[in-house]
């Protein structure tokens, strides 16, 4: 049993670093002496291990426990210490991609709500606002900051948890920007690559609507990203986001699930719910895409606070907000199952 507590420095196993060098039992005084090769005597680590040890065998019974710690081979700590930087340097987050047919149909709203929601699971989550021309991200989440470069790298800006990037802090005053074919795909390779995104789960990439430049080029540079789709219950939005969605089926991206904003409103008075913009666009467009509808979003905007304002950010205790957690508790099962 002891021989299955991990490391707490090398994250290996006692067994699989051949830790325990000598183990004895004696019944009648109810003692064990143990002796046990570590990383580095008298680290903190070794002082956790320690106490991990002497409280399993006390909860196990035994009286008293004696421990003598000796040191590992340094060529082997050395081994797997380099084995575990590579493994972290070469982790990849997952790309998930927020797409939808058209404009207006609140895809950034998702985007940044989903992002927010994932962080607040304990994810590490960065959102590319990859809609380059009709960028909105920074306004929505109330970014202000602009980001730093450092050693040639840009740092993204951390706003509730998620790390931000965007077109919008390169431009001065909101210009508009002109920008031809290739150059798009130039950004988007340049907020990949440029961009010091630190260790992430998950990077959401709000896309620009439609089929066109970026959407492909995402498709072509990031073969293994995601998509989700965002529609709203509109005969017209469900049939043009299935144009988004068959441009991710040609491309074998997984399609997660289908998001379907501005579903209805709900009275405040009577909590009576119209169906403003008509009932099963969400439905129907998961059905043809072969996949499920991960929730329904209400219309209605969040509370704002004047202090820590950011006008689309839902609170974890809004009704939205709590819509958006359920989708993003589905969004991380799915990405991590399929
Ligand atoms: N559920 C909702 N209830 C009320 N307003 C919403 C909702 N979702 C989004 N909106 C509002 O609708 C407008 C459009 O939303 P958003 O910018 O997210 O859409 P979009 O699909 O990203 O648009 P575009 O692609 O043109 O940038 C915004 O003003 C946003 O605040």
């Amino acid at each position: 049993m002891i021989e299955q507590i991990t490391d707490p420095f090398l994250h290996k196993s006692l067994l699989e670093l051949n830790s325990i060098k000598d183990l004895r039992w004696d019944e009648e005084k109810s003692h064990v002496s143990i002796k046990l090769a570590v990383a580095e005597i008298g680290s903190p680590a070794q002082i956790e291990l320690q106490q991990q040890i002497v409280g399993m065998l006390k909860q196990n019974g035994v009286q008293s426990v004696g421990m003598r710690f000796a040191q590992l081979p340094s060529q082997l700590v050395q081994e797997i210490q380099a084995e575990q930087t590579d493994t972290n340097s070469q982790k990849l987050p997952t790309y998930i991609a927020v797409a939808s047919g058209k404009g207006g149909v609140g895809k950034s709203t998702v985007s940044v709500n989903l992002a927010v929601s994932m962080a607040r699971l304990g994810k590490k989550v960065g959102l590319l606002d990859a809609d380059i021309y009709g960028f909105s991200v920074p306004d929505m989440m109330g970014i202000t900051k602009r980001p730093e470069v450092v050693n040639d790298r840009i740092i993204p800006v951390d706003r509730f948890g998620v790390q931000v990037i965007s077109m919008g802090f390169f431009v001065e005053d909101n210009a508009p920007i002109i920008w031809r074919g290739p150059m798009l795909g130039k950004m988007l390779t340049s907020f990949l690559q440029e961009v010091e995104w630190g260790e992430l789960d998950y990077l959401i990439l709000d896309l620009p609507p439609g089929t066109g430049d970026i959407a492909l080029d995402v498709h072509t540079m990031l073969p293994s990203s995601k998509e989700v789709i965002v529609t709203t219950p509109h005969p017209t939005a469900a049939f043009v986001a299935a144009r988004a969605g068959a441009m991710a089926i040609k491309t074998e991206h997984e399609i997660l699930g289908v998001i379907e904003n501005m579903s209805y409103f709900e009275s405040k008075l009577t909590g009576e719910k119209e169906y403003v913009f008509g009932k099963g666009g969400g439905k129907k467009l998961a059905e043809d895409l072969q996949t499920s509808v991960l929730g329904q979003l209400p219309l209605g905007q969040p509370d704002w606070d004047k202090d820590d304002f950011a006008p689309s950010v839902y609170s974890q205790q809004d009704r939205i907000g709590s819509i958006y957690m359920d989708i993003a508790k589905k969004v991380i099962e799915k990405a991590d199952n399929v």
